[in-house]
Formats: structure tokens, C-alpha cells, sequence
């Protein structure tokens, strides 16, 4: 059993502490080790008066008993006087208990100014008051207990307590932000409503409930709320007769009393006001913030430029799917550079550690490249109507959304930058029990209309399952099992704290990853790192283990979210290698538990078969590629993959050659298919005259020329242009 809970060294300010439940907290601090700040007036609890004598009974009291406790007499109105007092006689405060009070009870007709403004002053300034002049010591001690005191009146109301009511409930408003505010500076603060026989309730309860109701059954709750392990904060609790309960906010789920084709009307409300009333699937909202963000589920029913917008029949919990897989989604172009790209390639945990890495890094290396799963950004940027209510069907708690399954494939590699247009739809809405799982394909296109990437997004949002939808779809890419035998081959790196942190520069902005009270909204306790974070590391282990970091080898990925992962957290990616197939999976290796299942990337074969020459139109775009990744990564690579993906020889003054040269005089290089015959190449490299002083000198050669578009291939076919295109968007960096 954990021991007492005790204050020694610590410094509390009870106001009005000379009697009652103040006074009773002081001899509780007291008795527990703390230096105690007595506080009192000595007025009537009509504020009248003033006198020293109550809080020098309570002084002397403690000191009779050992305890250390010093009088203040101020109004808390003065509060820099009270913490003064703390300050001089003690070096510090460490807790305040705003409990100072009067009563200026009137039927709400009858009360005047001056009894409303008293009240205000005492109650609600005078917390503040007292509290402000405290806060800079709490700061800069990181620590700090604040409670003020609500009452019943102020949550229930209370015939003739008017003035006081709202100073009551004005205080819990007051200590909720403070706990927020304080957060940071483990300053926690939270607010009572007592019931206790005192001065002030002897007038409005009878004599018998009064003597029953001591202030001895309230001082513990006070006390245990201000212990440095107690961590509770922005709570308000009722306290009377030993009997301790806490209060939350209850809210219905509500109705929306307009449509996209009807106005909000006096007549609207009335006829949804039992629904509006209705607290059966109620929820208990903590945050303005999570108040606000159901108003963005609502939107979603509300999409108007869907017209007309039926309201949704086949659901009970906001899911139409018929709705959704008929929404019409405006295609997004996403224009981007090489910083994008590289910000990207941090995000998932390129490093310049790792020499291979640079050419995801460096927009000057010869062979810099874009990151093949960089196919995200372009497609999520063309379905945040999940988020942001666009999806006509969808109306969806965003606190709920879990990136559950993701699938990629590429047809291109990126250049280093450009637009690229990609096109949403919702491909089905699954009923899985624990959520909904919505599946939204994109086609990502570039500037020439050629479809570069397609994505398909698995979202579950949880919670929001139960619509009586199907359960499976043959939309959804399946997964795959890994082979039975021991992985052929793991790689492990630790992600940083701030990976979220950084992943989320690159587009995807959901608070869930870096938020803590957006992440506690979704049952988390700290913000979990993107999926397509995971799914990046991932992707990364494979492509480096199996395919030597060329990224126009990517076909496709698939893989399933299946655990939540923490920023900080160590991935290790086992791989099965199988022909093309590489399965793989990832676990977290601090906890064991496996985060990324049932998923393989799919890799384009590495050597192009040799093409006779009436094949060279025909070829497939990775064998395109394959040529172009030559000729980045060298002169005698390019030779080679040339002569293999088209079948074509390079020469010099008509003889074949093994480097890529350039005829210095002419600054033309020529391209065979077959056998070479003078004066008759299918395509010419040309080059600027400029251009080739410099080449000629060695200020520049031929992979740079081309990189910077300086040197051209000019042909008329289709593949040779294909490849000059290519060399076109790399001269772009
Ligand atoms: C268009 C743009 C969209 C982009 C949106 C993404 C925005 C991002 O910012 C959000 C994120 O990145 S969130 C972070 C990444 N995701 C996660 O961490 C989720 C991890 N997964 C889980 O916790 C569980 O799988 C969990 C909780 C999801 C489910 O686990 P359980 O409750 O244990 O479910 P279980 O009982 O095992 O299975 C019930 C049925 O659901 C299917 N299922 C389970 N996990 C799934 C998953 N991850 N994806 C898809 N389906 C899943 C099961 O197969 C089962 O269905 P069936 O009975 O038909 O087999």
C-alpha cells in the first residue's frame, strides 16, 4: 500500500480560511507537513466587516499542534498581498485554495448592482485575482495545484442566488482553461462544488443537514486533488457528507435541420426536437476541440455542391454507400519539385548516412530519383473529402479514421518534378464489425495524360461499422501470407521522435500523429505515426535489399496496417524473396508486435530480354526505363543497356563503340538499330556549340549535357522520343 499522502516543504494559500471549509483545509495541510497561508478578513459572509482574530485562531491552532502557518488579512481582491505573504514568510507557493466567500442572496429582481458586482468581485475576481499572482512561481517551479470553488448553485442554479450562480459556474469556465493552460507546467486545476454546513448554508439548509454536512467531509477530497502524484486536472467533482462524484458534460448525438436543397427554419428545429433532445447514443465531449469536430462529420451530410443530396436511408450510424460510390470527386493536379520529393524521402527515413541513399537526397546527383512510394502525396491530395465532409454518405467521426490497408503501383518512375493529376472514386464501403472500411482508388496521371501511378486507400473508421453492409469486395487488392521458412533477409532502423512530426510535411496533416488531445480523441495515448510512415520504411528495406535502390523497378505494393506504431519505435522489415515477388512484413522490435501484414512489393524484372530490331516500338515502359536508369548511373552502363533494351549500337565516326562518346567536332552522336550504316542512324544526338566548347574543355560532360538538357536525342521514333522526354524532365532540377 502506497503511504500517506503528505505536503512537507510544500506552501499552501487557503482563502478565507478562517472558518469552516477553509479553515478546515488548513489544518489538514497542515497536519500533512505544509506551510500554510491563512487567509481571512474577518468580515460577516455578507462581506461586511473586517477583523483579524479569525485567521489568527486558525494560525494559532496549527502552530499549537507544530505545524507552520502564517495570517494574511487582505481581500482576495489583492491577490499579489496574499501570495506576498507566502513568499515572505515561506520562499514559495506551491497551492492555492480559492475559497474565499460571501452571499448576497436577493431574488433576481431585487439585486441590485453593488450585490451583483460584490459577488463577482469576490468569487470570480478574487480567484483570479489570487491565482494570477501565484502562476509565475507555479511556472517556474514546474508545479502548481490550483482548486476553485463551484457549487451547486452555479451547475444547478438556486432561486435567489442569481449574482452568485453565475460566479459559481463562471469558476469551473475558469479552472478548465487554467488546466489547460497549465498543462505544460504540471500546474493542475480543478474545481468543487461542496456541500458543507457553514455560515453561508446555515441560511438557505435546515439546522439538522447543516450539523450533518461537516467540512471534515470535504478537506480530503481537497487534499488528495493537490498532491503532487495526484494528476487529475479540469475536473469538477460534487463533495458533500463524505460522498465524492465526478461531472462530465453529456450530449446528445443531435440532429441537422437543414439539407443541401433546404433551409434551416424555426419549423425545421421544432420538427427535429425530440431527436435534438434525444440522449440515447449520447457522447461526453472534453475538449471544445472535439466539440467542434463532429461540426465537420455534419458538413459531410450537407455537401452542397451535390445536388440533390438524398439523406442517408441505408444506414443507421451515417453511411450511405450507394452515395459514396456515386460521388463525383474533382480531379487535383499536385504540382511538386525536387524539395518535395526529398522532404519525402526524409519523411520515410532516407539518410545521408547511407551513401545509396543520396540520390534521393541531393537533386545533384547524377542519378537523382524520386522515391517510387512518393505516389501517395499526388492521391491523398485528391481525397481529403474524407476529412473535410466532401464524400456525400460519408458522414464520419475524423477522430475515427484509421489507415487500415494501402496499395501502390507504378508505371513510371517520377521525375524530379512536374504536375501530376490524379482522379478519386470510391470503389466500396465495407461493413467489417468493428468499422467501416472505405476503399478509394486514384489514378495518378502526368502532364502527357500518361497514368503514372494508381493507389488504393484502405480507411477503417472505427466505430462507425453496423450499417448492414457488405463485408467483402472484390474491389479491395488482397493480401498475401509470407512463406513458412525463416525471412531471407531483415533490416531494422529505429524511427526518430519526430517522425510524424516530419512525415506530415509532406501533406499528410491529420492531427492524430502529432496532437495528443486529437490522438486521445481516438482512444490513443499519444500521437501514432502515419501508416504510409511505416509503409515507407518498409518499402525502403525492399527496394534497397532487392533492387539495388532503382526505383524504376517497383511494380507494385501492397500491405496491411494491422498495429499502431509510436514515433520513436524500431521497424524491422523481414523479406521473402520469391522470382519478382518480394513478401515481406514489419514488427515494432521494442514491443514484438507485428505492424505491417499480408504485404509483398511486386518488382518489374531487372534485365530486358534483348529486342531484335522491329521490336524497339514495342517495348514496355520499363524497359524505357531501364535504359534511362543507364544512363544516369554511367557511360558504359548506358552503352550496354542500350544495345540490350533497343537493340541499338552507339558510335564513333561510324564503328562501334563500348562509352558513350560524342563526336567533339560535330557534337553529334549517332544511334543504330542493328549493325551500323554510315549516314543512316535512327535517331542523332545533337548539342548546343556552346555546349560542346565546354564538353571539349571537360567542364561539362556527356551525362551532365544531358542531364541539363543541353544535349539532345533527335529522332522519329516513338521510344528514342520517349527517352529524349525523359532526359528533358531530368535537365528540369
Ligand atoms: C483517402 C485518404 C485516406 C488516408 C487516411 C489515412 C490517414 C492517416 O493519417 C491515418 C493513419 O495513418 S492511422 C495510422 C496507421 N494505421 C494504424 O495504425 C491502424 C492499425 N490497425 C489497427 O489498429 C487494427 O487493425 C484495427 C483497429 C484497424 C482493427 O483491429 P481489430 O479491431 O482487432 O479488428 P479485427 O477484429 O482483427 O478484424 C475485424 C475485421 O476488420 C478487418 N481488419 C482488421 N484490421 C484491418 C485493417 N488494418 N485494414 C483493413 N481491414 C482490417 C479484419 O480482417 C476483420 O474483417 P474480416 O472478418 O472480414 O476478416
Amino acid at each position: 500500500m502506497p503511504g500517506p499522502l503528505r505536503f512537507d516543504g510544500k506552501v499552501v494559500l487557503v482563502t478565507g480560511a478562517g472558518q469552516g471549509l477553509g479553515r478546515e483545509y488548513a489544518l489538514l495541510f497542515a497536519e500533512r507537513g505544509a506551510s500554510v497561508v491563512v487567509n481571512d478578513l474577518g468580515g460577516s459572509f455578507k462581506g461586511e466587516g473586517q477583523s483579524t482574530s479569525a485567521a489568527d485562531k486558525v494560525v494559532n491552532e496549527i502552530k499549537a499542534k507544530g505545524g507552520k502557518a502564517v495570517a494574511n488579512y487582505d481581500s482576495v481582491e489583492f491577490g499579489e498581498k496574499l501570495v506576498e505573504t507566502a513568499i515572505k514568510a515561506f520562499g514559495r507557493i506551491d497551492i492555492v485554495i480559492n475559497n474565499a466567500g460571501i452571499l448576497r442572496d436577493k431574488s433576481f429582481a431585487r439585486i441590485s448592482d453593488l450585490d451583483w458586482d460584490l459577488i463577482q468581485k469576490v468569487h470570480l475576481r478574487g480567484s483570479f485575482s489570487v491565482t494570477r499572482a501565484a502562476w509565475p512561481y507555479m511556472k517556474k517551479n514546474n508545479f502548481g495545484r490550483i482548486i476553485m470553488t463551484s457549487s451547486a448553485s452555479g451547475i444547478y442554479g438556486n432561486f435567489g442566488q442569481a449574482n452568485y450562480s453565475a460566479a459559481k459556474l463562471g469558476l469551473v469556465g475558469l479552472s478548465n482553461t487554467l488546466s489547460i493552460e497549465g498543462n505544460k507546467y504540471n500546474i493542475r486545476c480543478n474545481a468543487i462544488a461542496p456541500s458543507a454546513g457553514s455560515r453561508m448554508t446555515e441560511t438557505v439548509m435546515p439546522p439538522e443537514l447543516v450539523a450533518a454536512l461537516k467540512p471534515e467531509y470535504v478537506a480530503p477530497l481537497v487534499v488528495y486533488l493537490c498532491h503532487e502524484e495526484t494528476e487529475e486536472t479540469g475536473s469538477l467533482f460534487e463533495v458533500g457528507a463524505g460522498w465524492i462524484s465526478k461531472l462530465r458534460w453529456e450530449r446528445t448525438k443531435g440532429a441537422v435541420c437543414r439539407t443541401s436543397t433546404s433551409k434551416m427554419t424555426p419549423e425545421s428545429v421544432r420538427d427535429s426536437w425530440e431527436t435534438i433532445s434525444d440522449f440515447t447514443d449520447s457522447t461526453n465531449p472534453t475538449t471544445s476541440r472535439e466539440s467542434t469536430a463532429h461540426l465537420i462529420g455534419v458538413l459531410s451530410q450537407l455537401d452542397e455542391s451535390e445536388k440533390p443530396a438524398p439523406t442517408p436511408t441505408s444506414s443507421s450510424r451515417g453511411i450511405n454507400v450507394e452515395m459514396a460510390k456515386a460521388a463525383k470527386f474533382k480531379s487535383m493536379t499536385y504540382e511538386y519539385g525536387p524539395k518535395d520529393a526529398i522532404l519525402y524521402a526524409l519523411g520515410v527515413g532516407y539518410t545521408t548516412k547511407d551513401e545509396d541513399y543520396l540520390k534521393f537526397l541531393f537533386e545533384g546527383s547524377e542519378d537523382f530519383s524520386v522515391v517510387p512510394s512518393f505516389a501517395v502525396l499526388p492521391a491523398q491530395a485528391s481525397s481529403t473529402g474524407l476529412f473535410t465532409g466532401g464524400i456525400p454518405g460519408m458522414n464520419i467521426d475524423i477522430t475515427k479514421i484509421l489507415h487500415g490497408e494501402q496499395y501502390m503501383e507504378f508505371y513510371k518512375p517520377f521525375p524530379s518534378h512536374g504536375k501530376l493529376i490524379s482522379q478519386a472514386r470510391v470503389a466500396d464501403v465495407l461493413d467489417k464489425g468493428v468499422g467501416a472500411l472505405i476503399i478509394i482508388d486514384v489514378d495518378t496521371y502526368d502532364e502527357n495524360k500518361e497514368k503514372v501511378a494508381f493507389n488504393q486507400f484502405a480507411t477503417m473508421v472505427i466505430g462507425a461499422g453496423g450499417f448492414q453492409g457488405a463485408k467483402n469486395s472484390d474491389a479491395l487488392k488482397k493480401m498475401v501470407k509470407p512463406p513458412k521458412r525463416a525471412p531471407d533477409a531483415s533490416m531494422a532502423e529505429k524511427t526518430c521522435v519526430d517522425q510524424a512530426a516530419l512525415y506530415r510535411l509532406t501533406g499528410d496533416r491529420n492531427p492524430l500523429h502529432i496532437d495528443p488531445s486529437f490522438a486521445a480523441m481516438g482512444g490513443f495515448k499519444t500521437p501514432i505515426l502515419h501508416g504510409m510512415c511505416s509503409f515507407g520504411f518498409a518499402t525502403r528495406h525492399v527496394l534497397k535489399t532487392y533492387a539495388n535502390n532503382d526505383v524504376s523497378r517497383m511494380k507494385a505494393i501492397k500491405a496491411r496496417f494491422s498495429k499502431p506504431v509510436l514515433p520513436g519505435e524500431t521497424l524491422q522489415t523481414d523479406m521473402w524473396k520469391d522470382g519478382n515477388r518480394i513478401y515481406f512484413q514489419c514488427k515494432v522490435v521494442e514491443t514484438g508486435v507485428t505492424c505491417l501484414t499480408g504485404a509483398y512489393v511486386d518488382l518489374y524484372q531487372s534485365e530486358s530480354p534483348t529486342t531484335s530490331p522491329g521490336q524497339a516500338d514495342s517495348l514496355k515502359s520499363d524497359a524505357l526505363f531501364e535504359g534511362m536508369k543507364a544512363q544516369v548511373v554511367g557511360q558504359k552502363d548506358l552503352v550496354k543497356k542500350i544495345k540490350a533494351c533497343f537493340g541499338w549500337e552507339i558510335t564513333k565516326n561510324g564503328k562501334k563503340v563500348s562509352e558513350w562518346t560524342v563526336d567533339m567536332k560535330t557534337g553529334d552522336g549517332e544511334l543504330y538499330r542493328g549493325t551500323p550504316k554510315k549516314g543512316k542512324a535512327d535517331c542523332t544526338i545533337i548539342i548546343s556549340d556552346d555546349d560542346l566548347i565546354d564538353l571539349a574543355s571537360g567542364k561539362l560532360n556527356g551525362q551532365t549535357a544531358f542531364m541539363q538538357g543541353k544535349m539532345k536525342i533527335k529522332g522519329n521514333i516513338m521510344t528514342a522520343q520517349k527517352l529524349s522526354d525523359l532526359f528533358k524532365q531530368q535537365s528540369k532540377l
